[in-house]
């Protein structure tokens, strides 16, 4: 049976404001964690993942209080560490150490190691010198250095030694929770290995709960008893860690899984292609934050479009809503010879250029679904922007966008958040079309 949770995070939120002006007026929000929740029991290691700027630093800060979140909670042995003032934090920092990615900002270099790895104790009230030198002499010898260290300054290590000593001043307050933040994306990949398994061991020794942050997969995987794995702010997929390998359930999550460098060329082609950047984390797309890019996005029930021929539809749907020239793309028709000027490019070839552009087929397979299109594009190249936009809303549309999922637990085990993995797919058909 699982444990009582160590730390139970719920709908954690941090979102940082973006000011513009003398008066700082506040124009925006960065909602770089934005509702997470998961439990992490006491021993276990959870990891996140998720490509840079998904909030994976932020959600461990905000975690440890570093950084004050915007909302949600922070149980932490039966206590939200939101509520606490400066006294309760102190104890609770007591008991939850950061570990962070880069060993060399993390010390001062005037002062020696042992001084720095024995900091924590002073601040937390053990007067007694000797007593202090002793306890991180003793720890400096358990994460593979020497007592003699002691004396010698950070400048004096290499990374991998470095983040050993880092390891120790986590260690000397026998915390119950480490949050450690890429702790080994740093180092070369030979130190990397001989650090992840010197933290197992400490785990295994102190009973310690990590939560383990890494962009990199095939870490994470051996790391990691669980893993969530974020993206723009959310978690849109969390399992154990061999299920989520296995049978990974969340489109993006087998993006991921996909992209992990192999030396198999037959793998290599199973590459999952994303379209798309990583859109903004302070205007996130409505839904399922990863339709804009996902290969699996579900098509709307009344056409019969092939996956790839709906996404890259959707793809220049998404982008005629952002707001598209056309004179632009007549000027580039110009310079590619097509005319002697934009007003005489023909606008049969600003609509094949628009498709071109977006890998759509001159005619789409579904002809109920090419006359739709062929009608946006119509009003689109005539200058009826608005026209074209309403009509490629309403028909190219999918519950991916209009409905935001939830993590449900699936018969693999796994948690994702996902409209195609839950039993009830919600599709309402858009009203006026047969
Ligand atoms: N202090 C801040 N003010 C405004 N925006 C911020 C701040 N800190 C982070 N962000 C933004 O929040 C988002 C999440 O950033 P965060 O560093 O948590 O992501 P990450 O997944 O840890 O990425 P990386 O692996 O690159 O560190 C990003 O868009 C980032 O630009």
């Amino acid at each position: 049976m699982p444990s009582d949770p160590l730390l139970s995070v719920r709908d954690l939120k941090k979102h940082y404001p973006i000011t513009q002006g003398v008066l700082k007026k506040e124009v925006g929000r960065v909602k770089a964690v934005d509702g997470i929740s998961f439990d992490v029991t006491p021993g276990e290691t959870l990891g996140i993942v998720g490509e840079s700027g998904c909030g994976k630093s932020t959600a461990a800060a905000s975690l440890l209080r570093l950084e004050d979140p915007t909302g949600g909670a922070v149980v932490f042995d039966g206590d939200d560490i939101t509520d606490y003032d400066d006294a309760g934090l102190k104890r609770f920092r007591r008991r939850a150490q950061m570990m962070f990615q880069d060993p060399s900002s993390s010390f001062d270099p005037r002062m020696s190691v042992g001084e720095s790895v024995a900091e924590p104790l002073a601040i937390h009230g053990m007067r007694d010198r000797r007593r202090r030198r002793r306890i991180v002499e003793n720890l400096l010898e358990r994460v593979g250095l020497s007592a003699s260290d002691f004396d010698r300054y950070p400048h004096e290590f290499s990374g991998g030694q470095k983040q050993r000593i880092a390891l120790a001043r986590a260690l000397v307050l026998n915390p119950d929770l480490v949050v450690a933040d890429e702790p080994v994306s740093a180092l070369d990949v030979s130190i990397q290995a001989e650090i992840i398994s010197l933290m197992r061991g400490l785990q295994a020794e102190f009973g310690l709960a990590i939560v383990f942050i890494s962009h990199d997969l095939s870490v994470v995987r051996e790391v990691c008893d669980r893993v969530a794995v974020m993206y723009l702010g959310e978690i849109v997929e969390i399992a154990e860690t061999e299920t989520l390998f296995d049978d990974p359930q969340h489109p993006y999550t087998r993006a991921l899984i996909s992209s992990i460098p192999t030396p198999d060329p037959a793998r290599r082609d199973e590459r999952v292609e994303l379209s798309g950047d990583v859109p903004s984390p302070s205007n996130p797309p409505s839904g399922c934050r990863f339709h804009t890019r996902c290969p699996e996005v579900i098509p709307p029930e009344q056409f019969d479009l092939e996956q790839r021929e709906w996404r890259h539809v959707l793809d220049l749907r998404l982008r005629i809503d952002k707001g598209i020239d056309v004179d632009d793309v007549r000027a580039f028709l110009v310079a590619e010879d097509v005319a002697d000027a934009p007003e005489a490019v023909p606008d049969a070839a600003v609509e094949r250029e628009l498709r071109r552009e977006f890998d759509v087929p001159d005619a789409l397979s579904d002809r109920a679904a090419e006359e739709t299109l062929s009608s946006g594009l119509s009003a689109l190249v005539a200058g009826d922007l608005e026209q074209a936009r309403r009509t490629l809303d309403e028909a190219f549309t999918t519950v991916c966008e209009r409905e935001h999922p939830e993590l449900e637990r699936t018969a693999s085990g796994s948690e994702p958040a996902c409209h195609l993995a839950t039993e009830s797919v919600a599709i309402d058909p858009p009203a006026n079309h047969d």
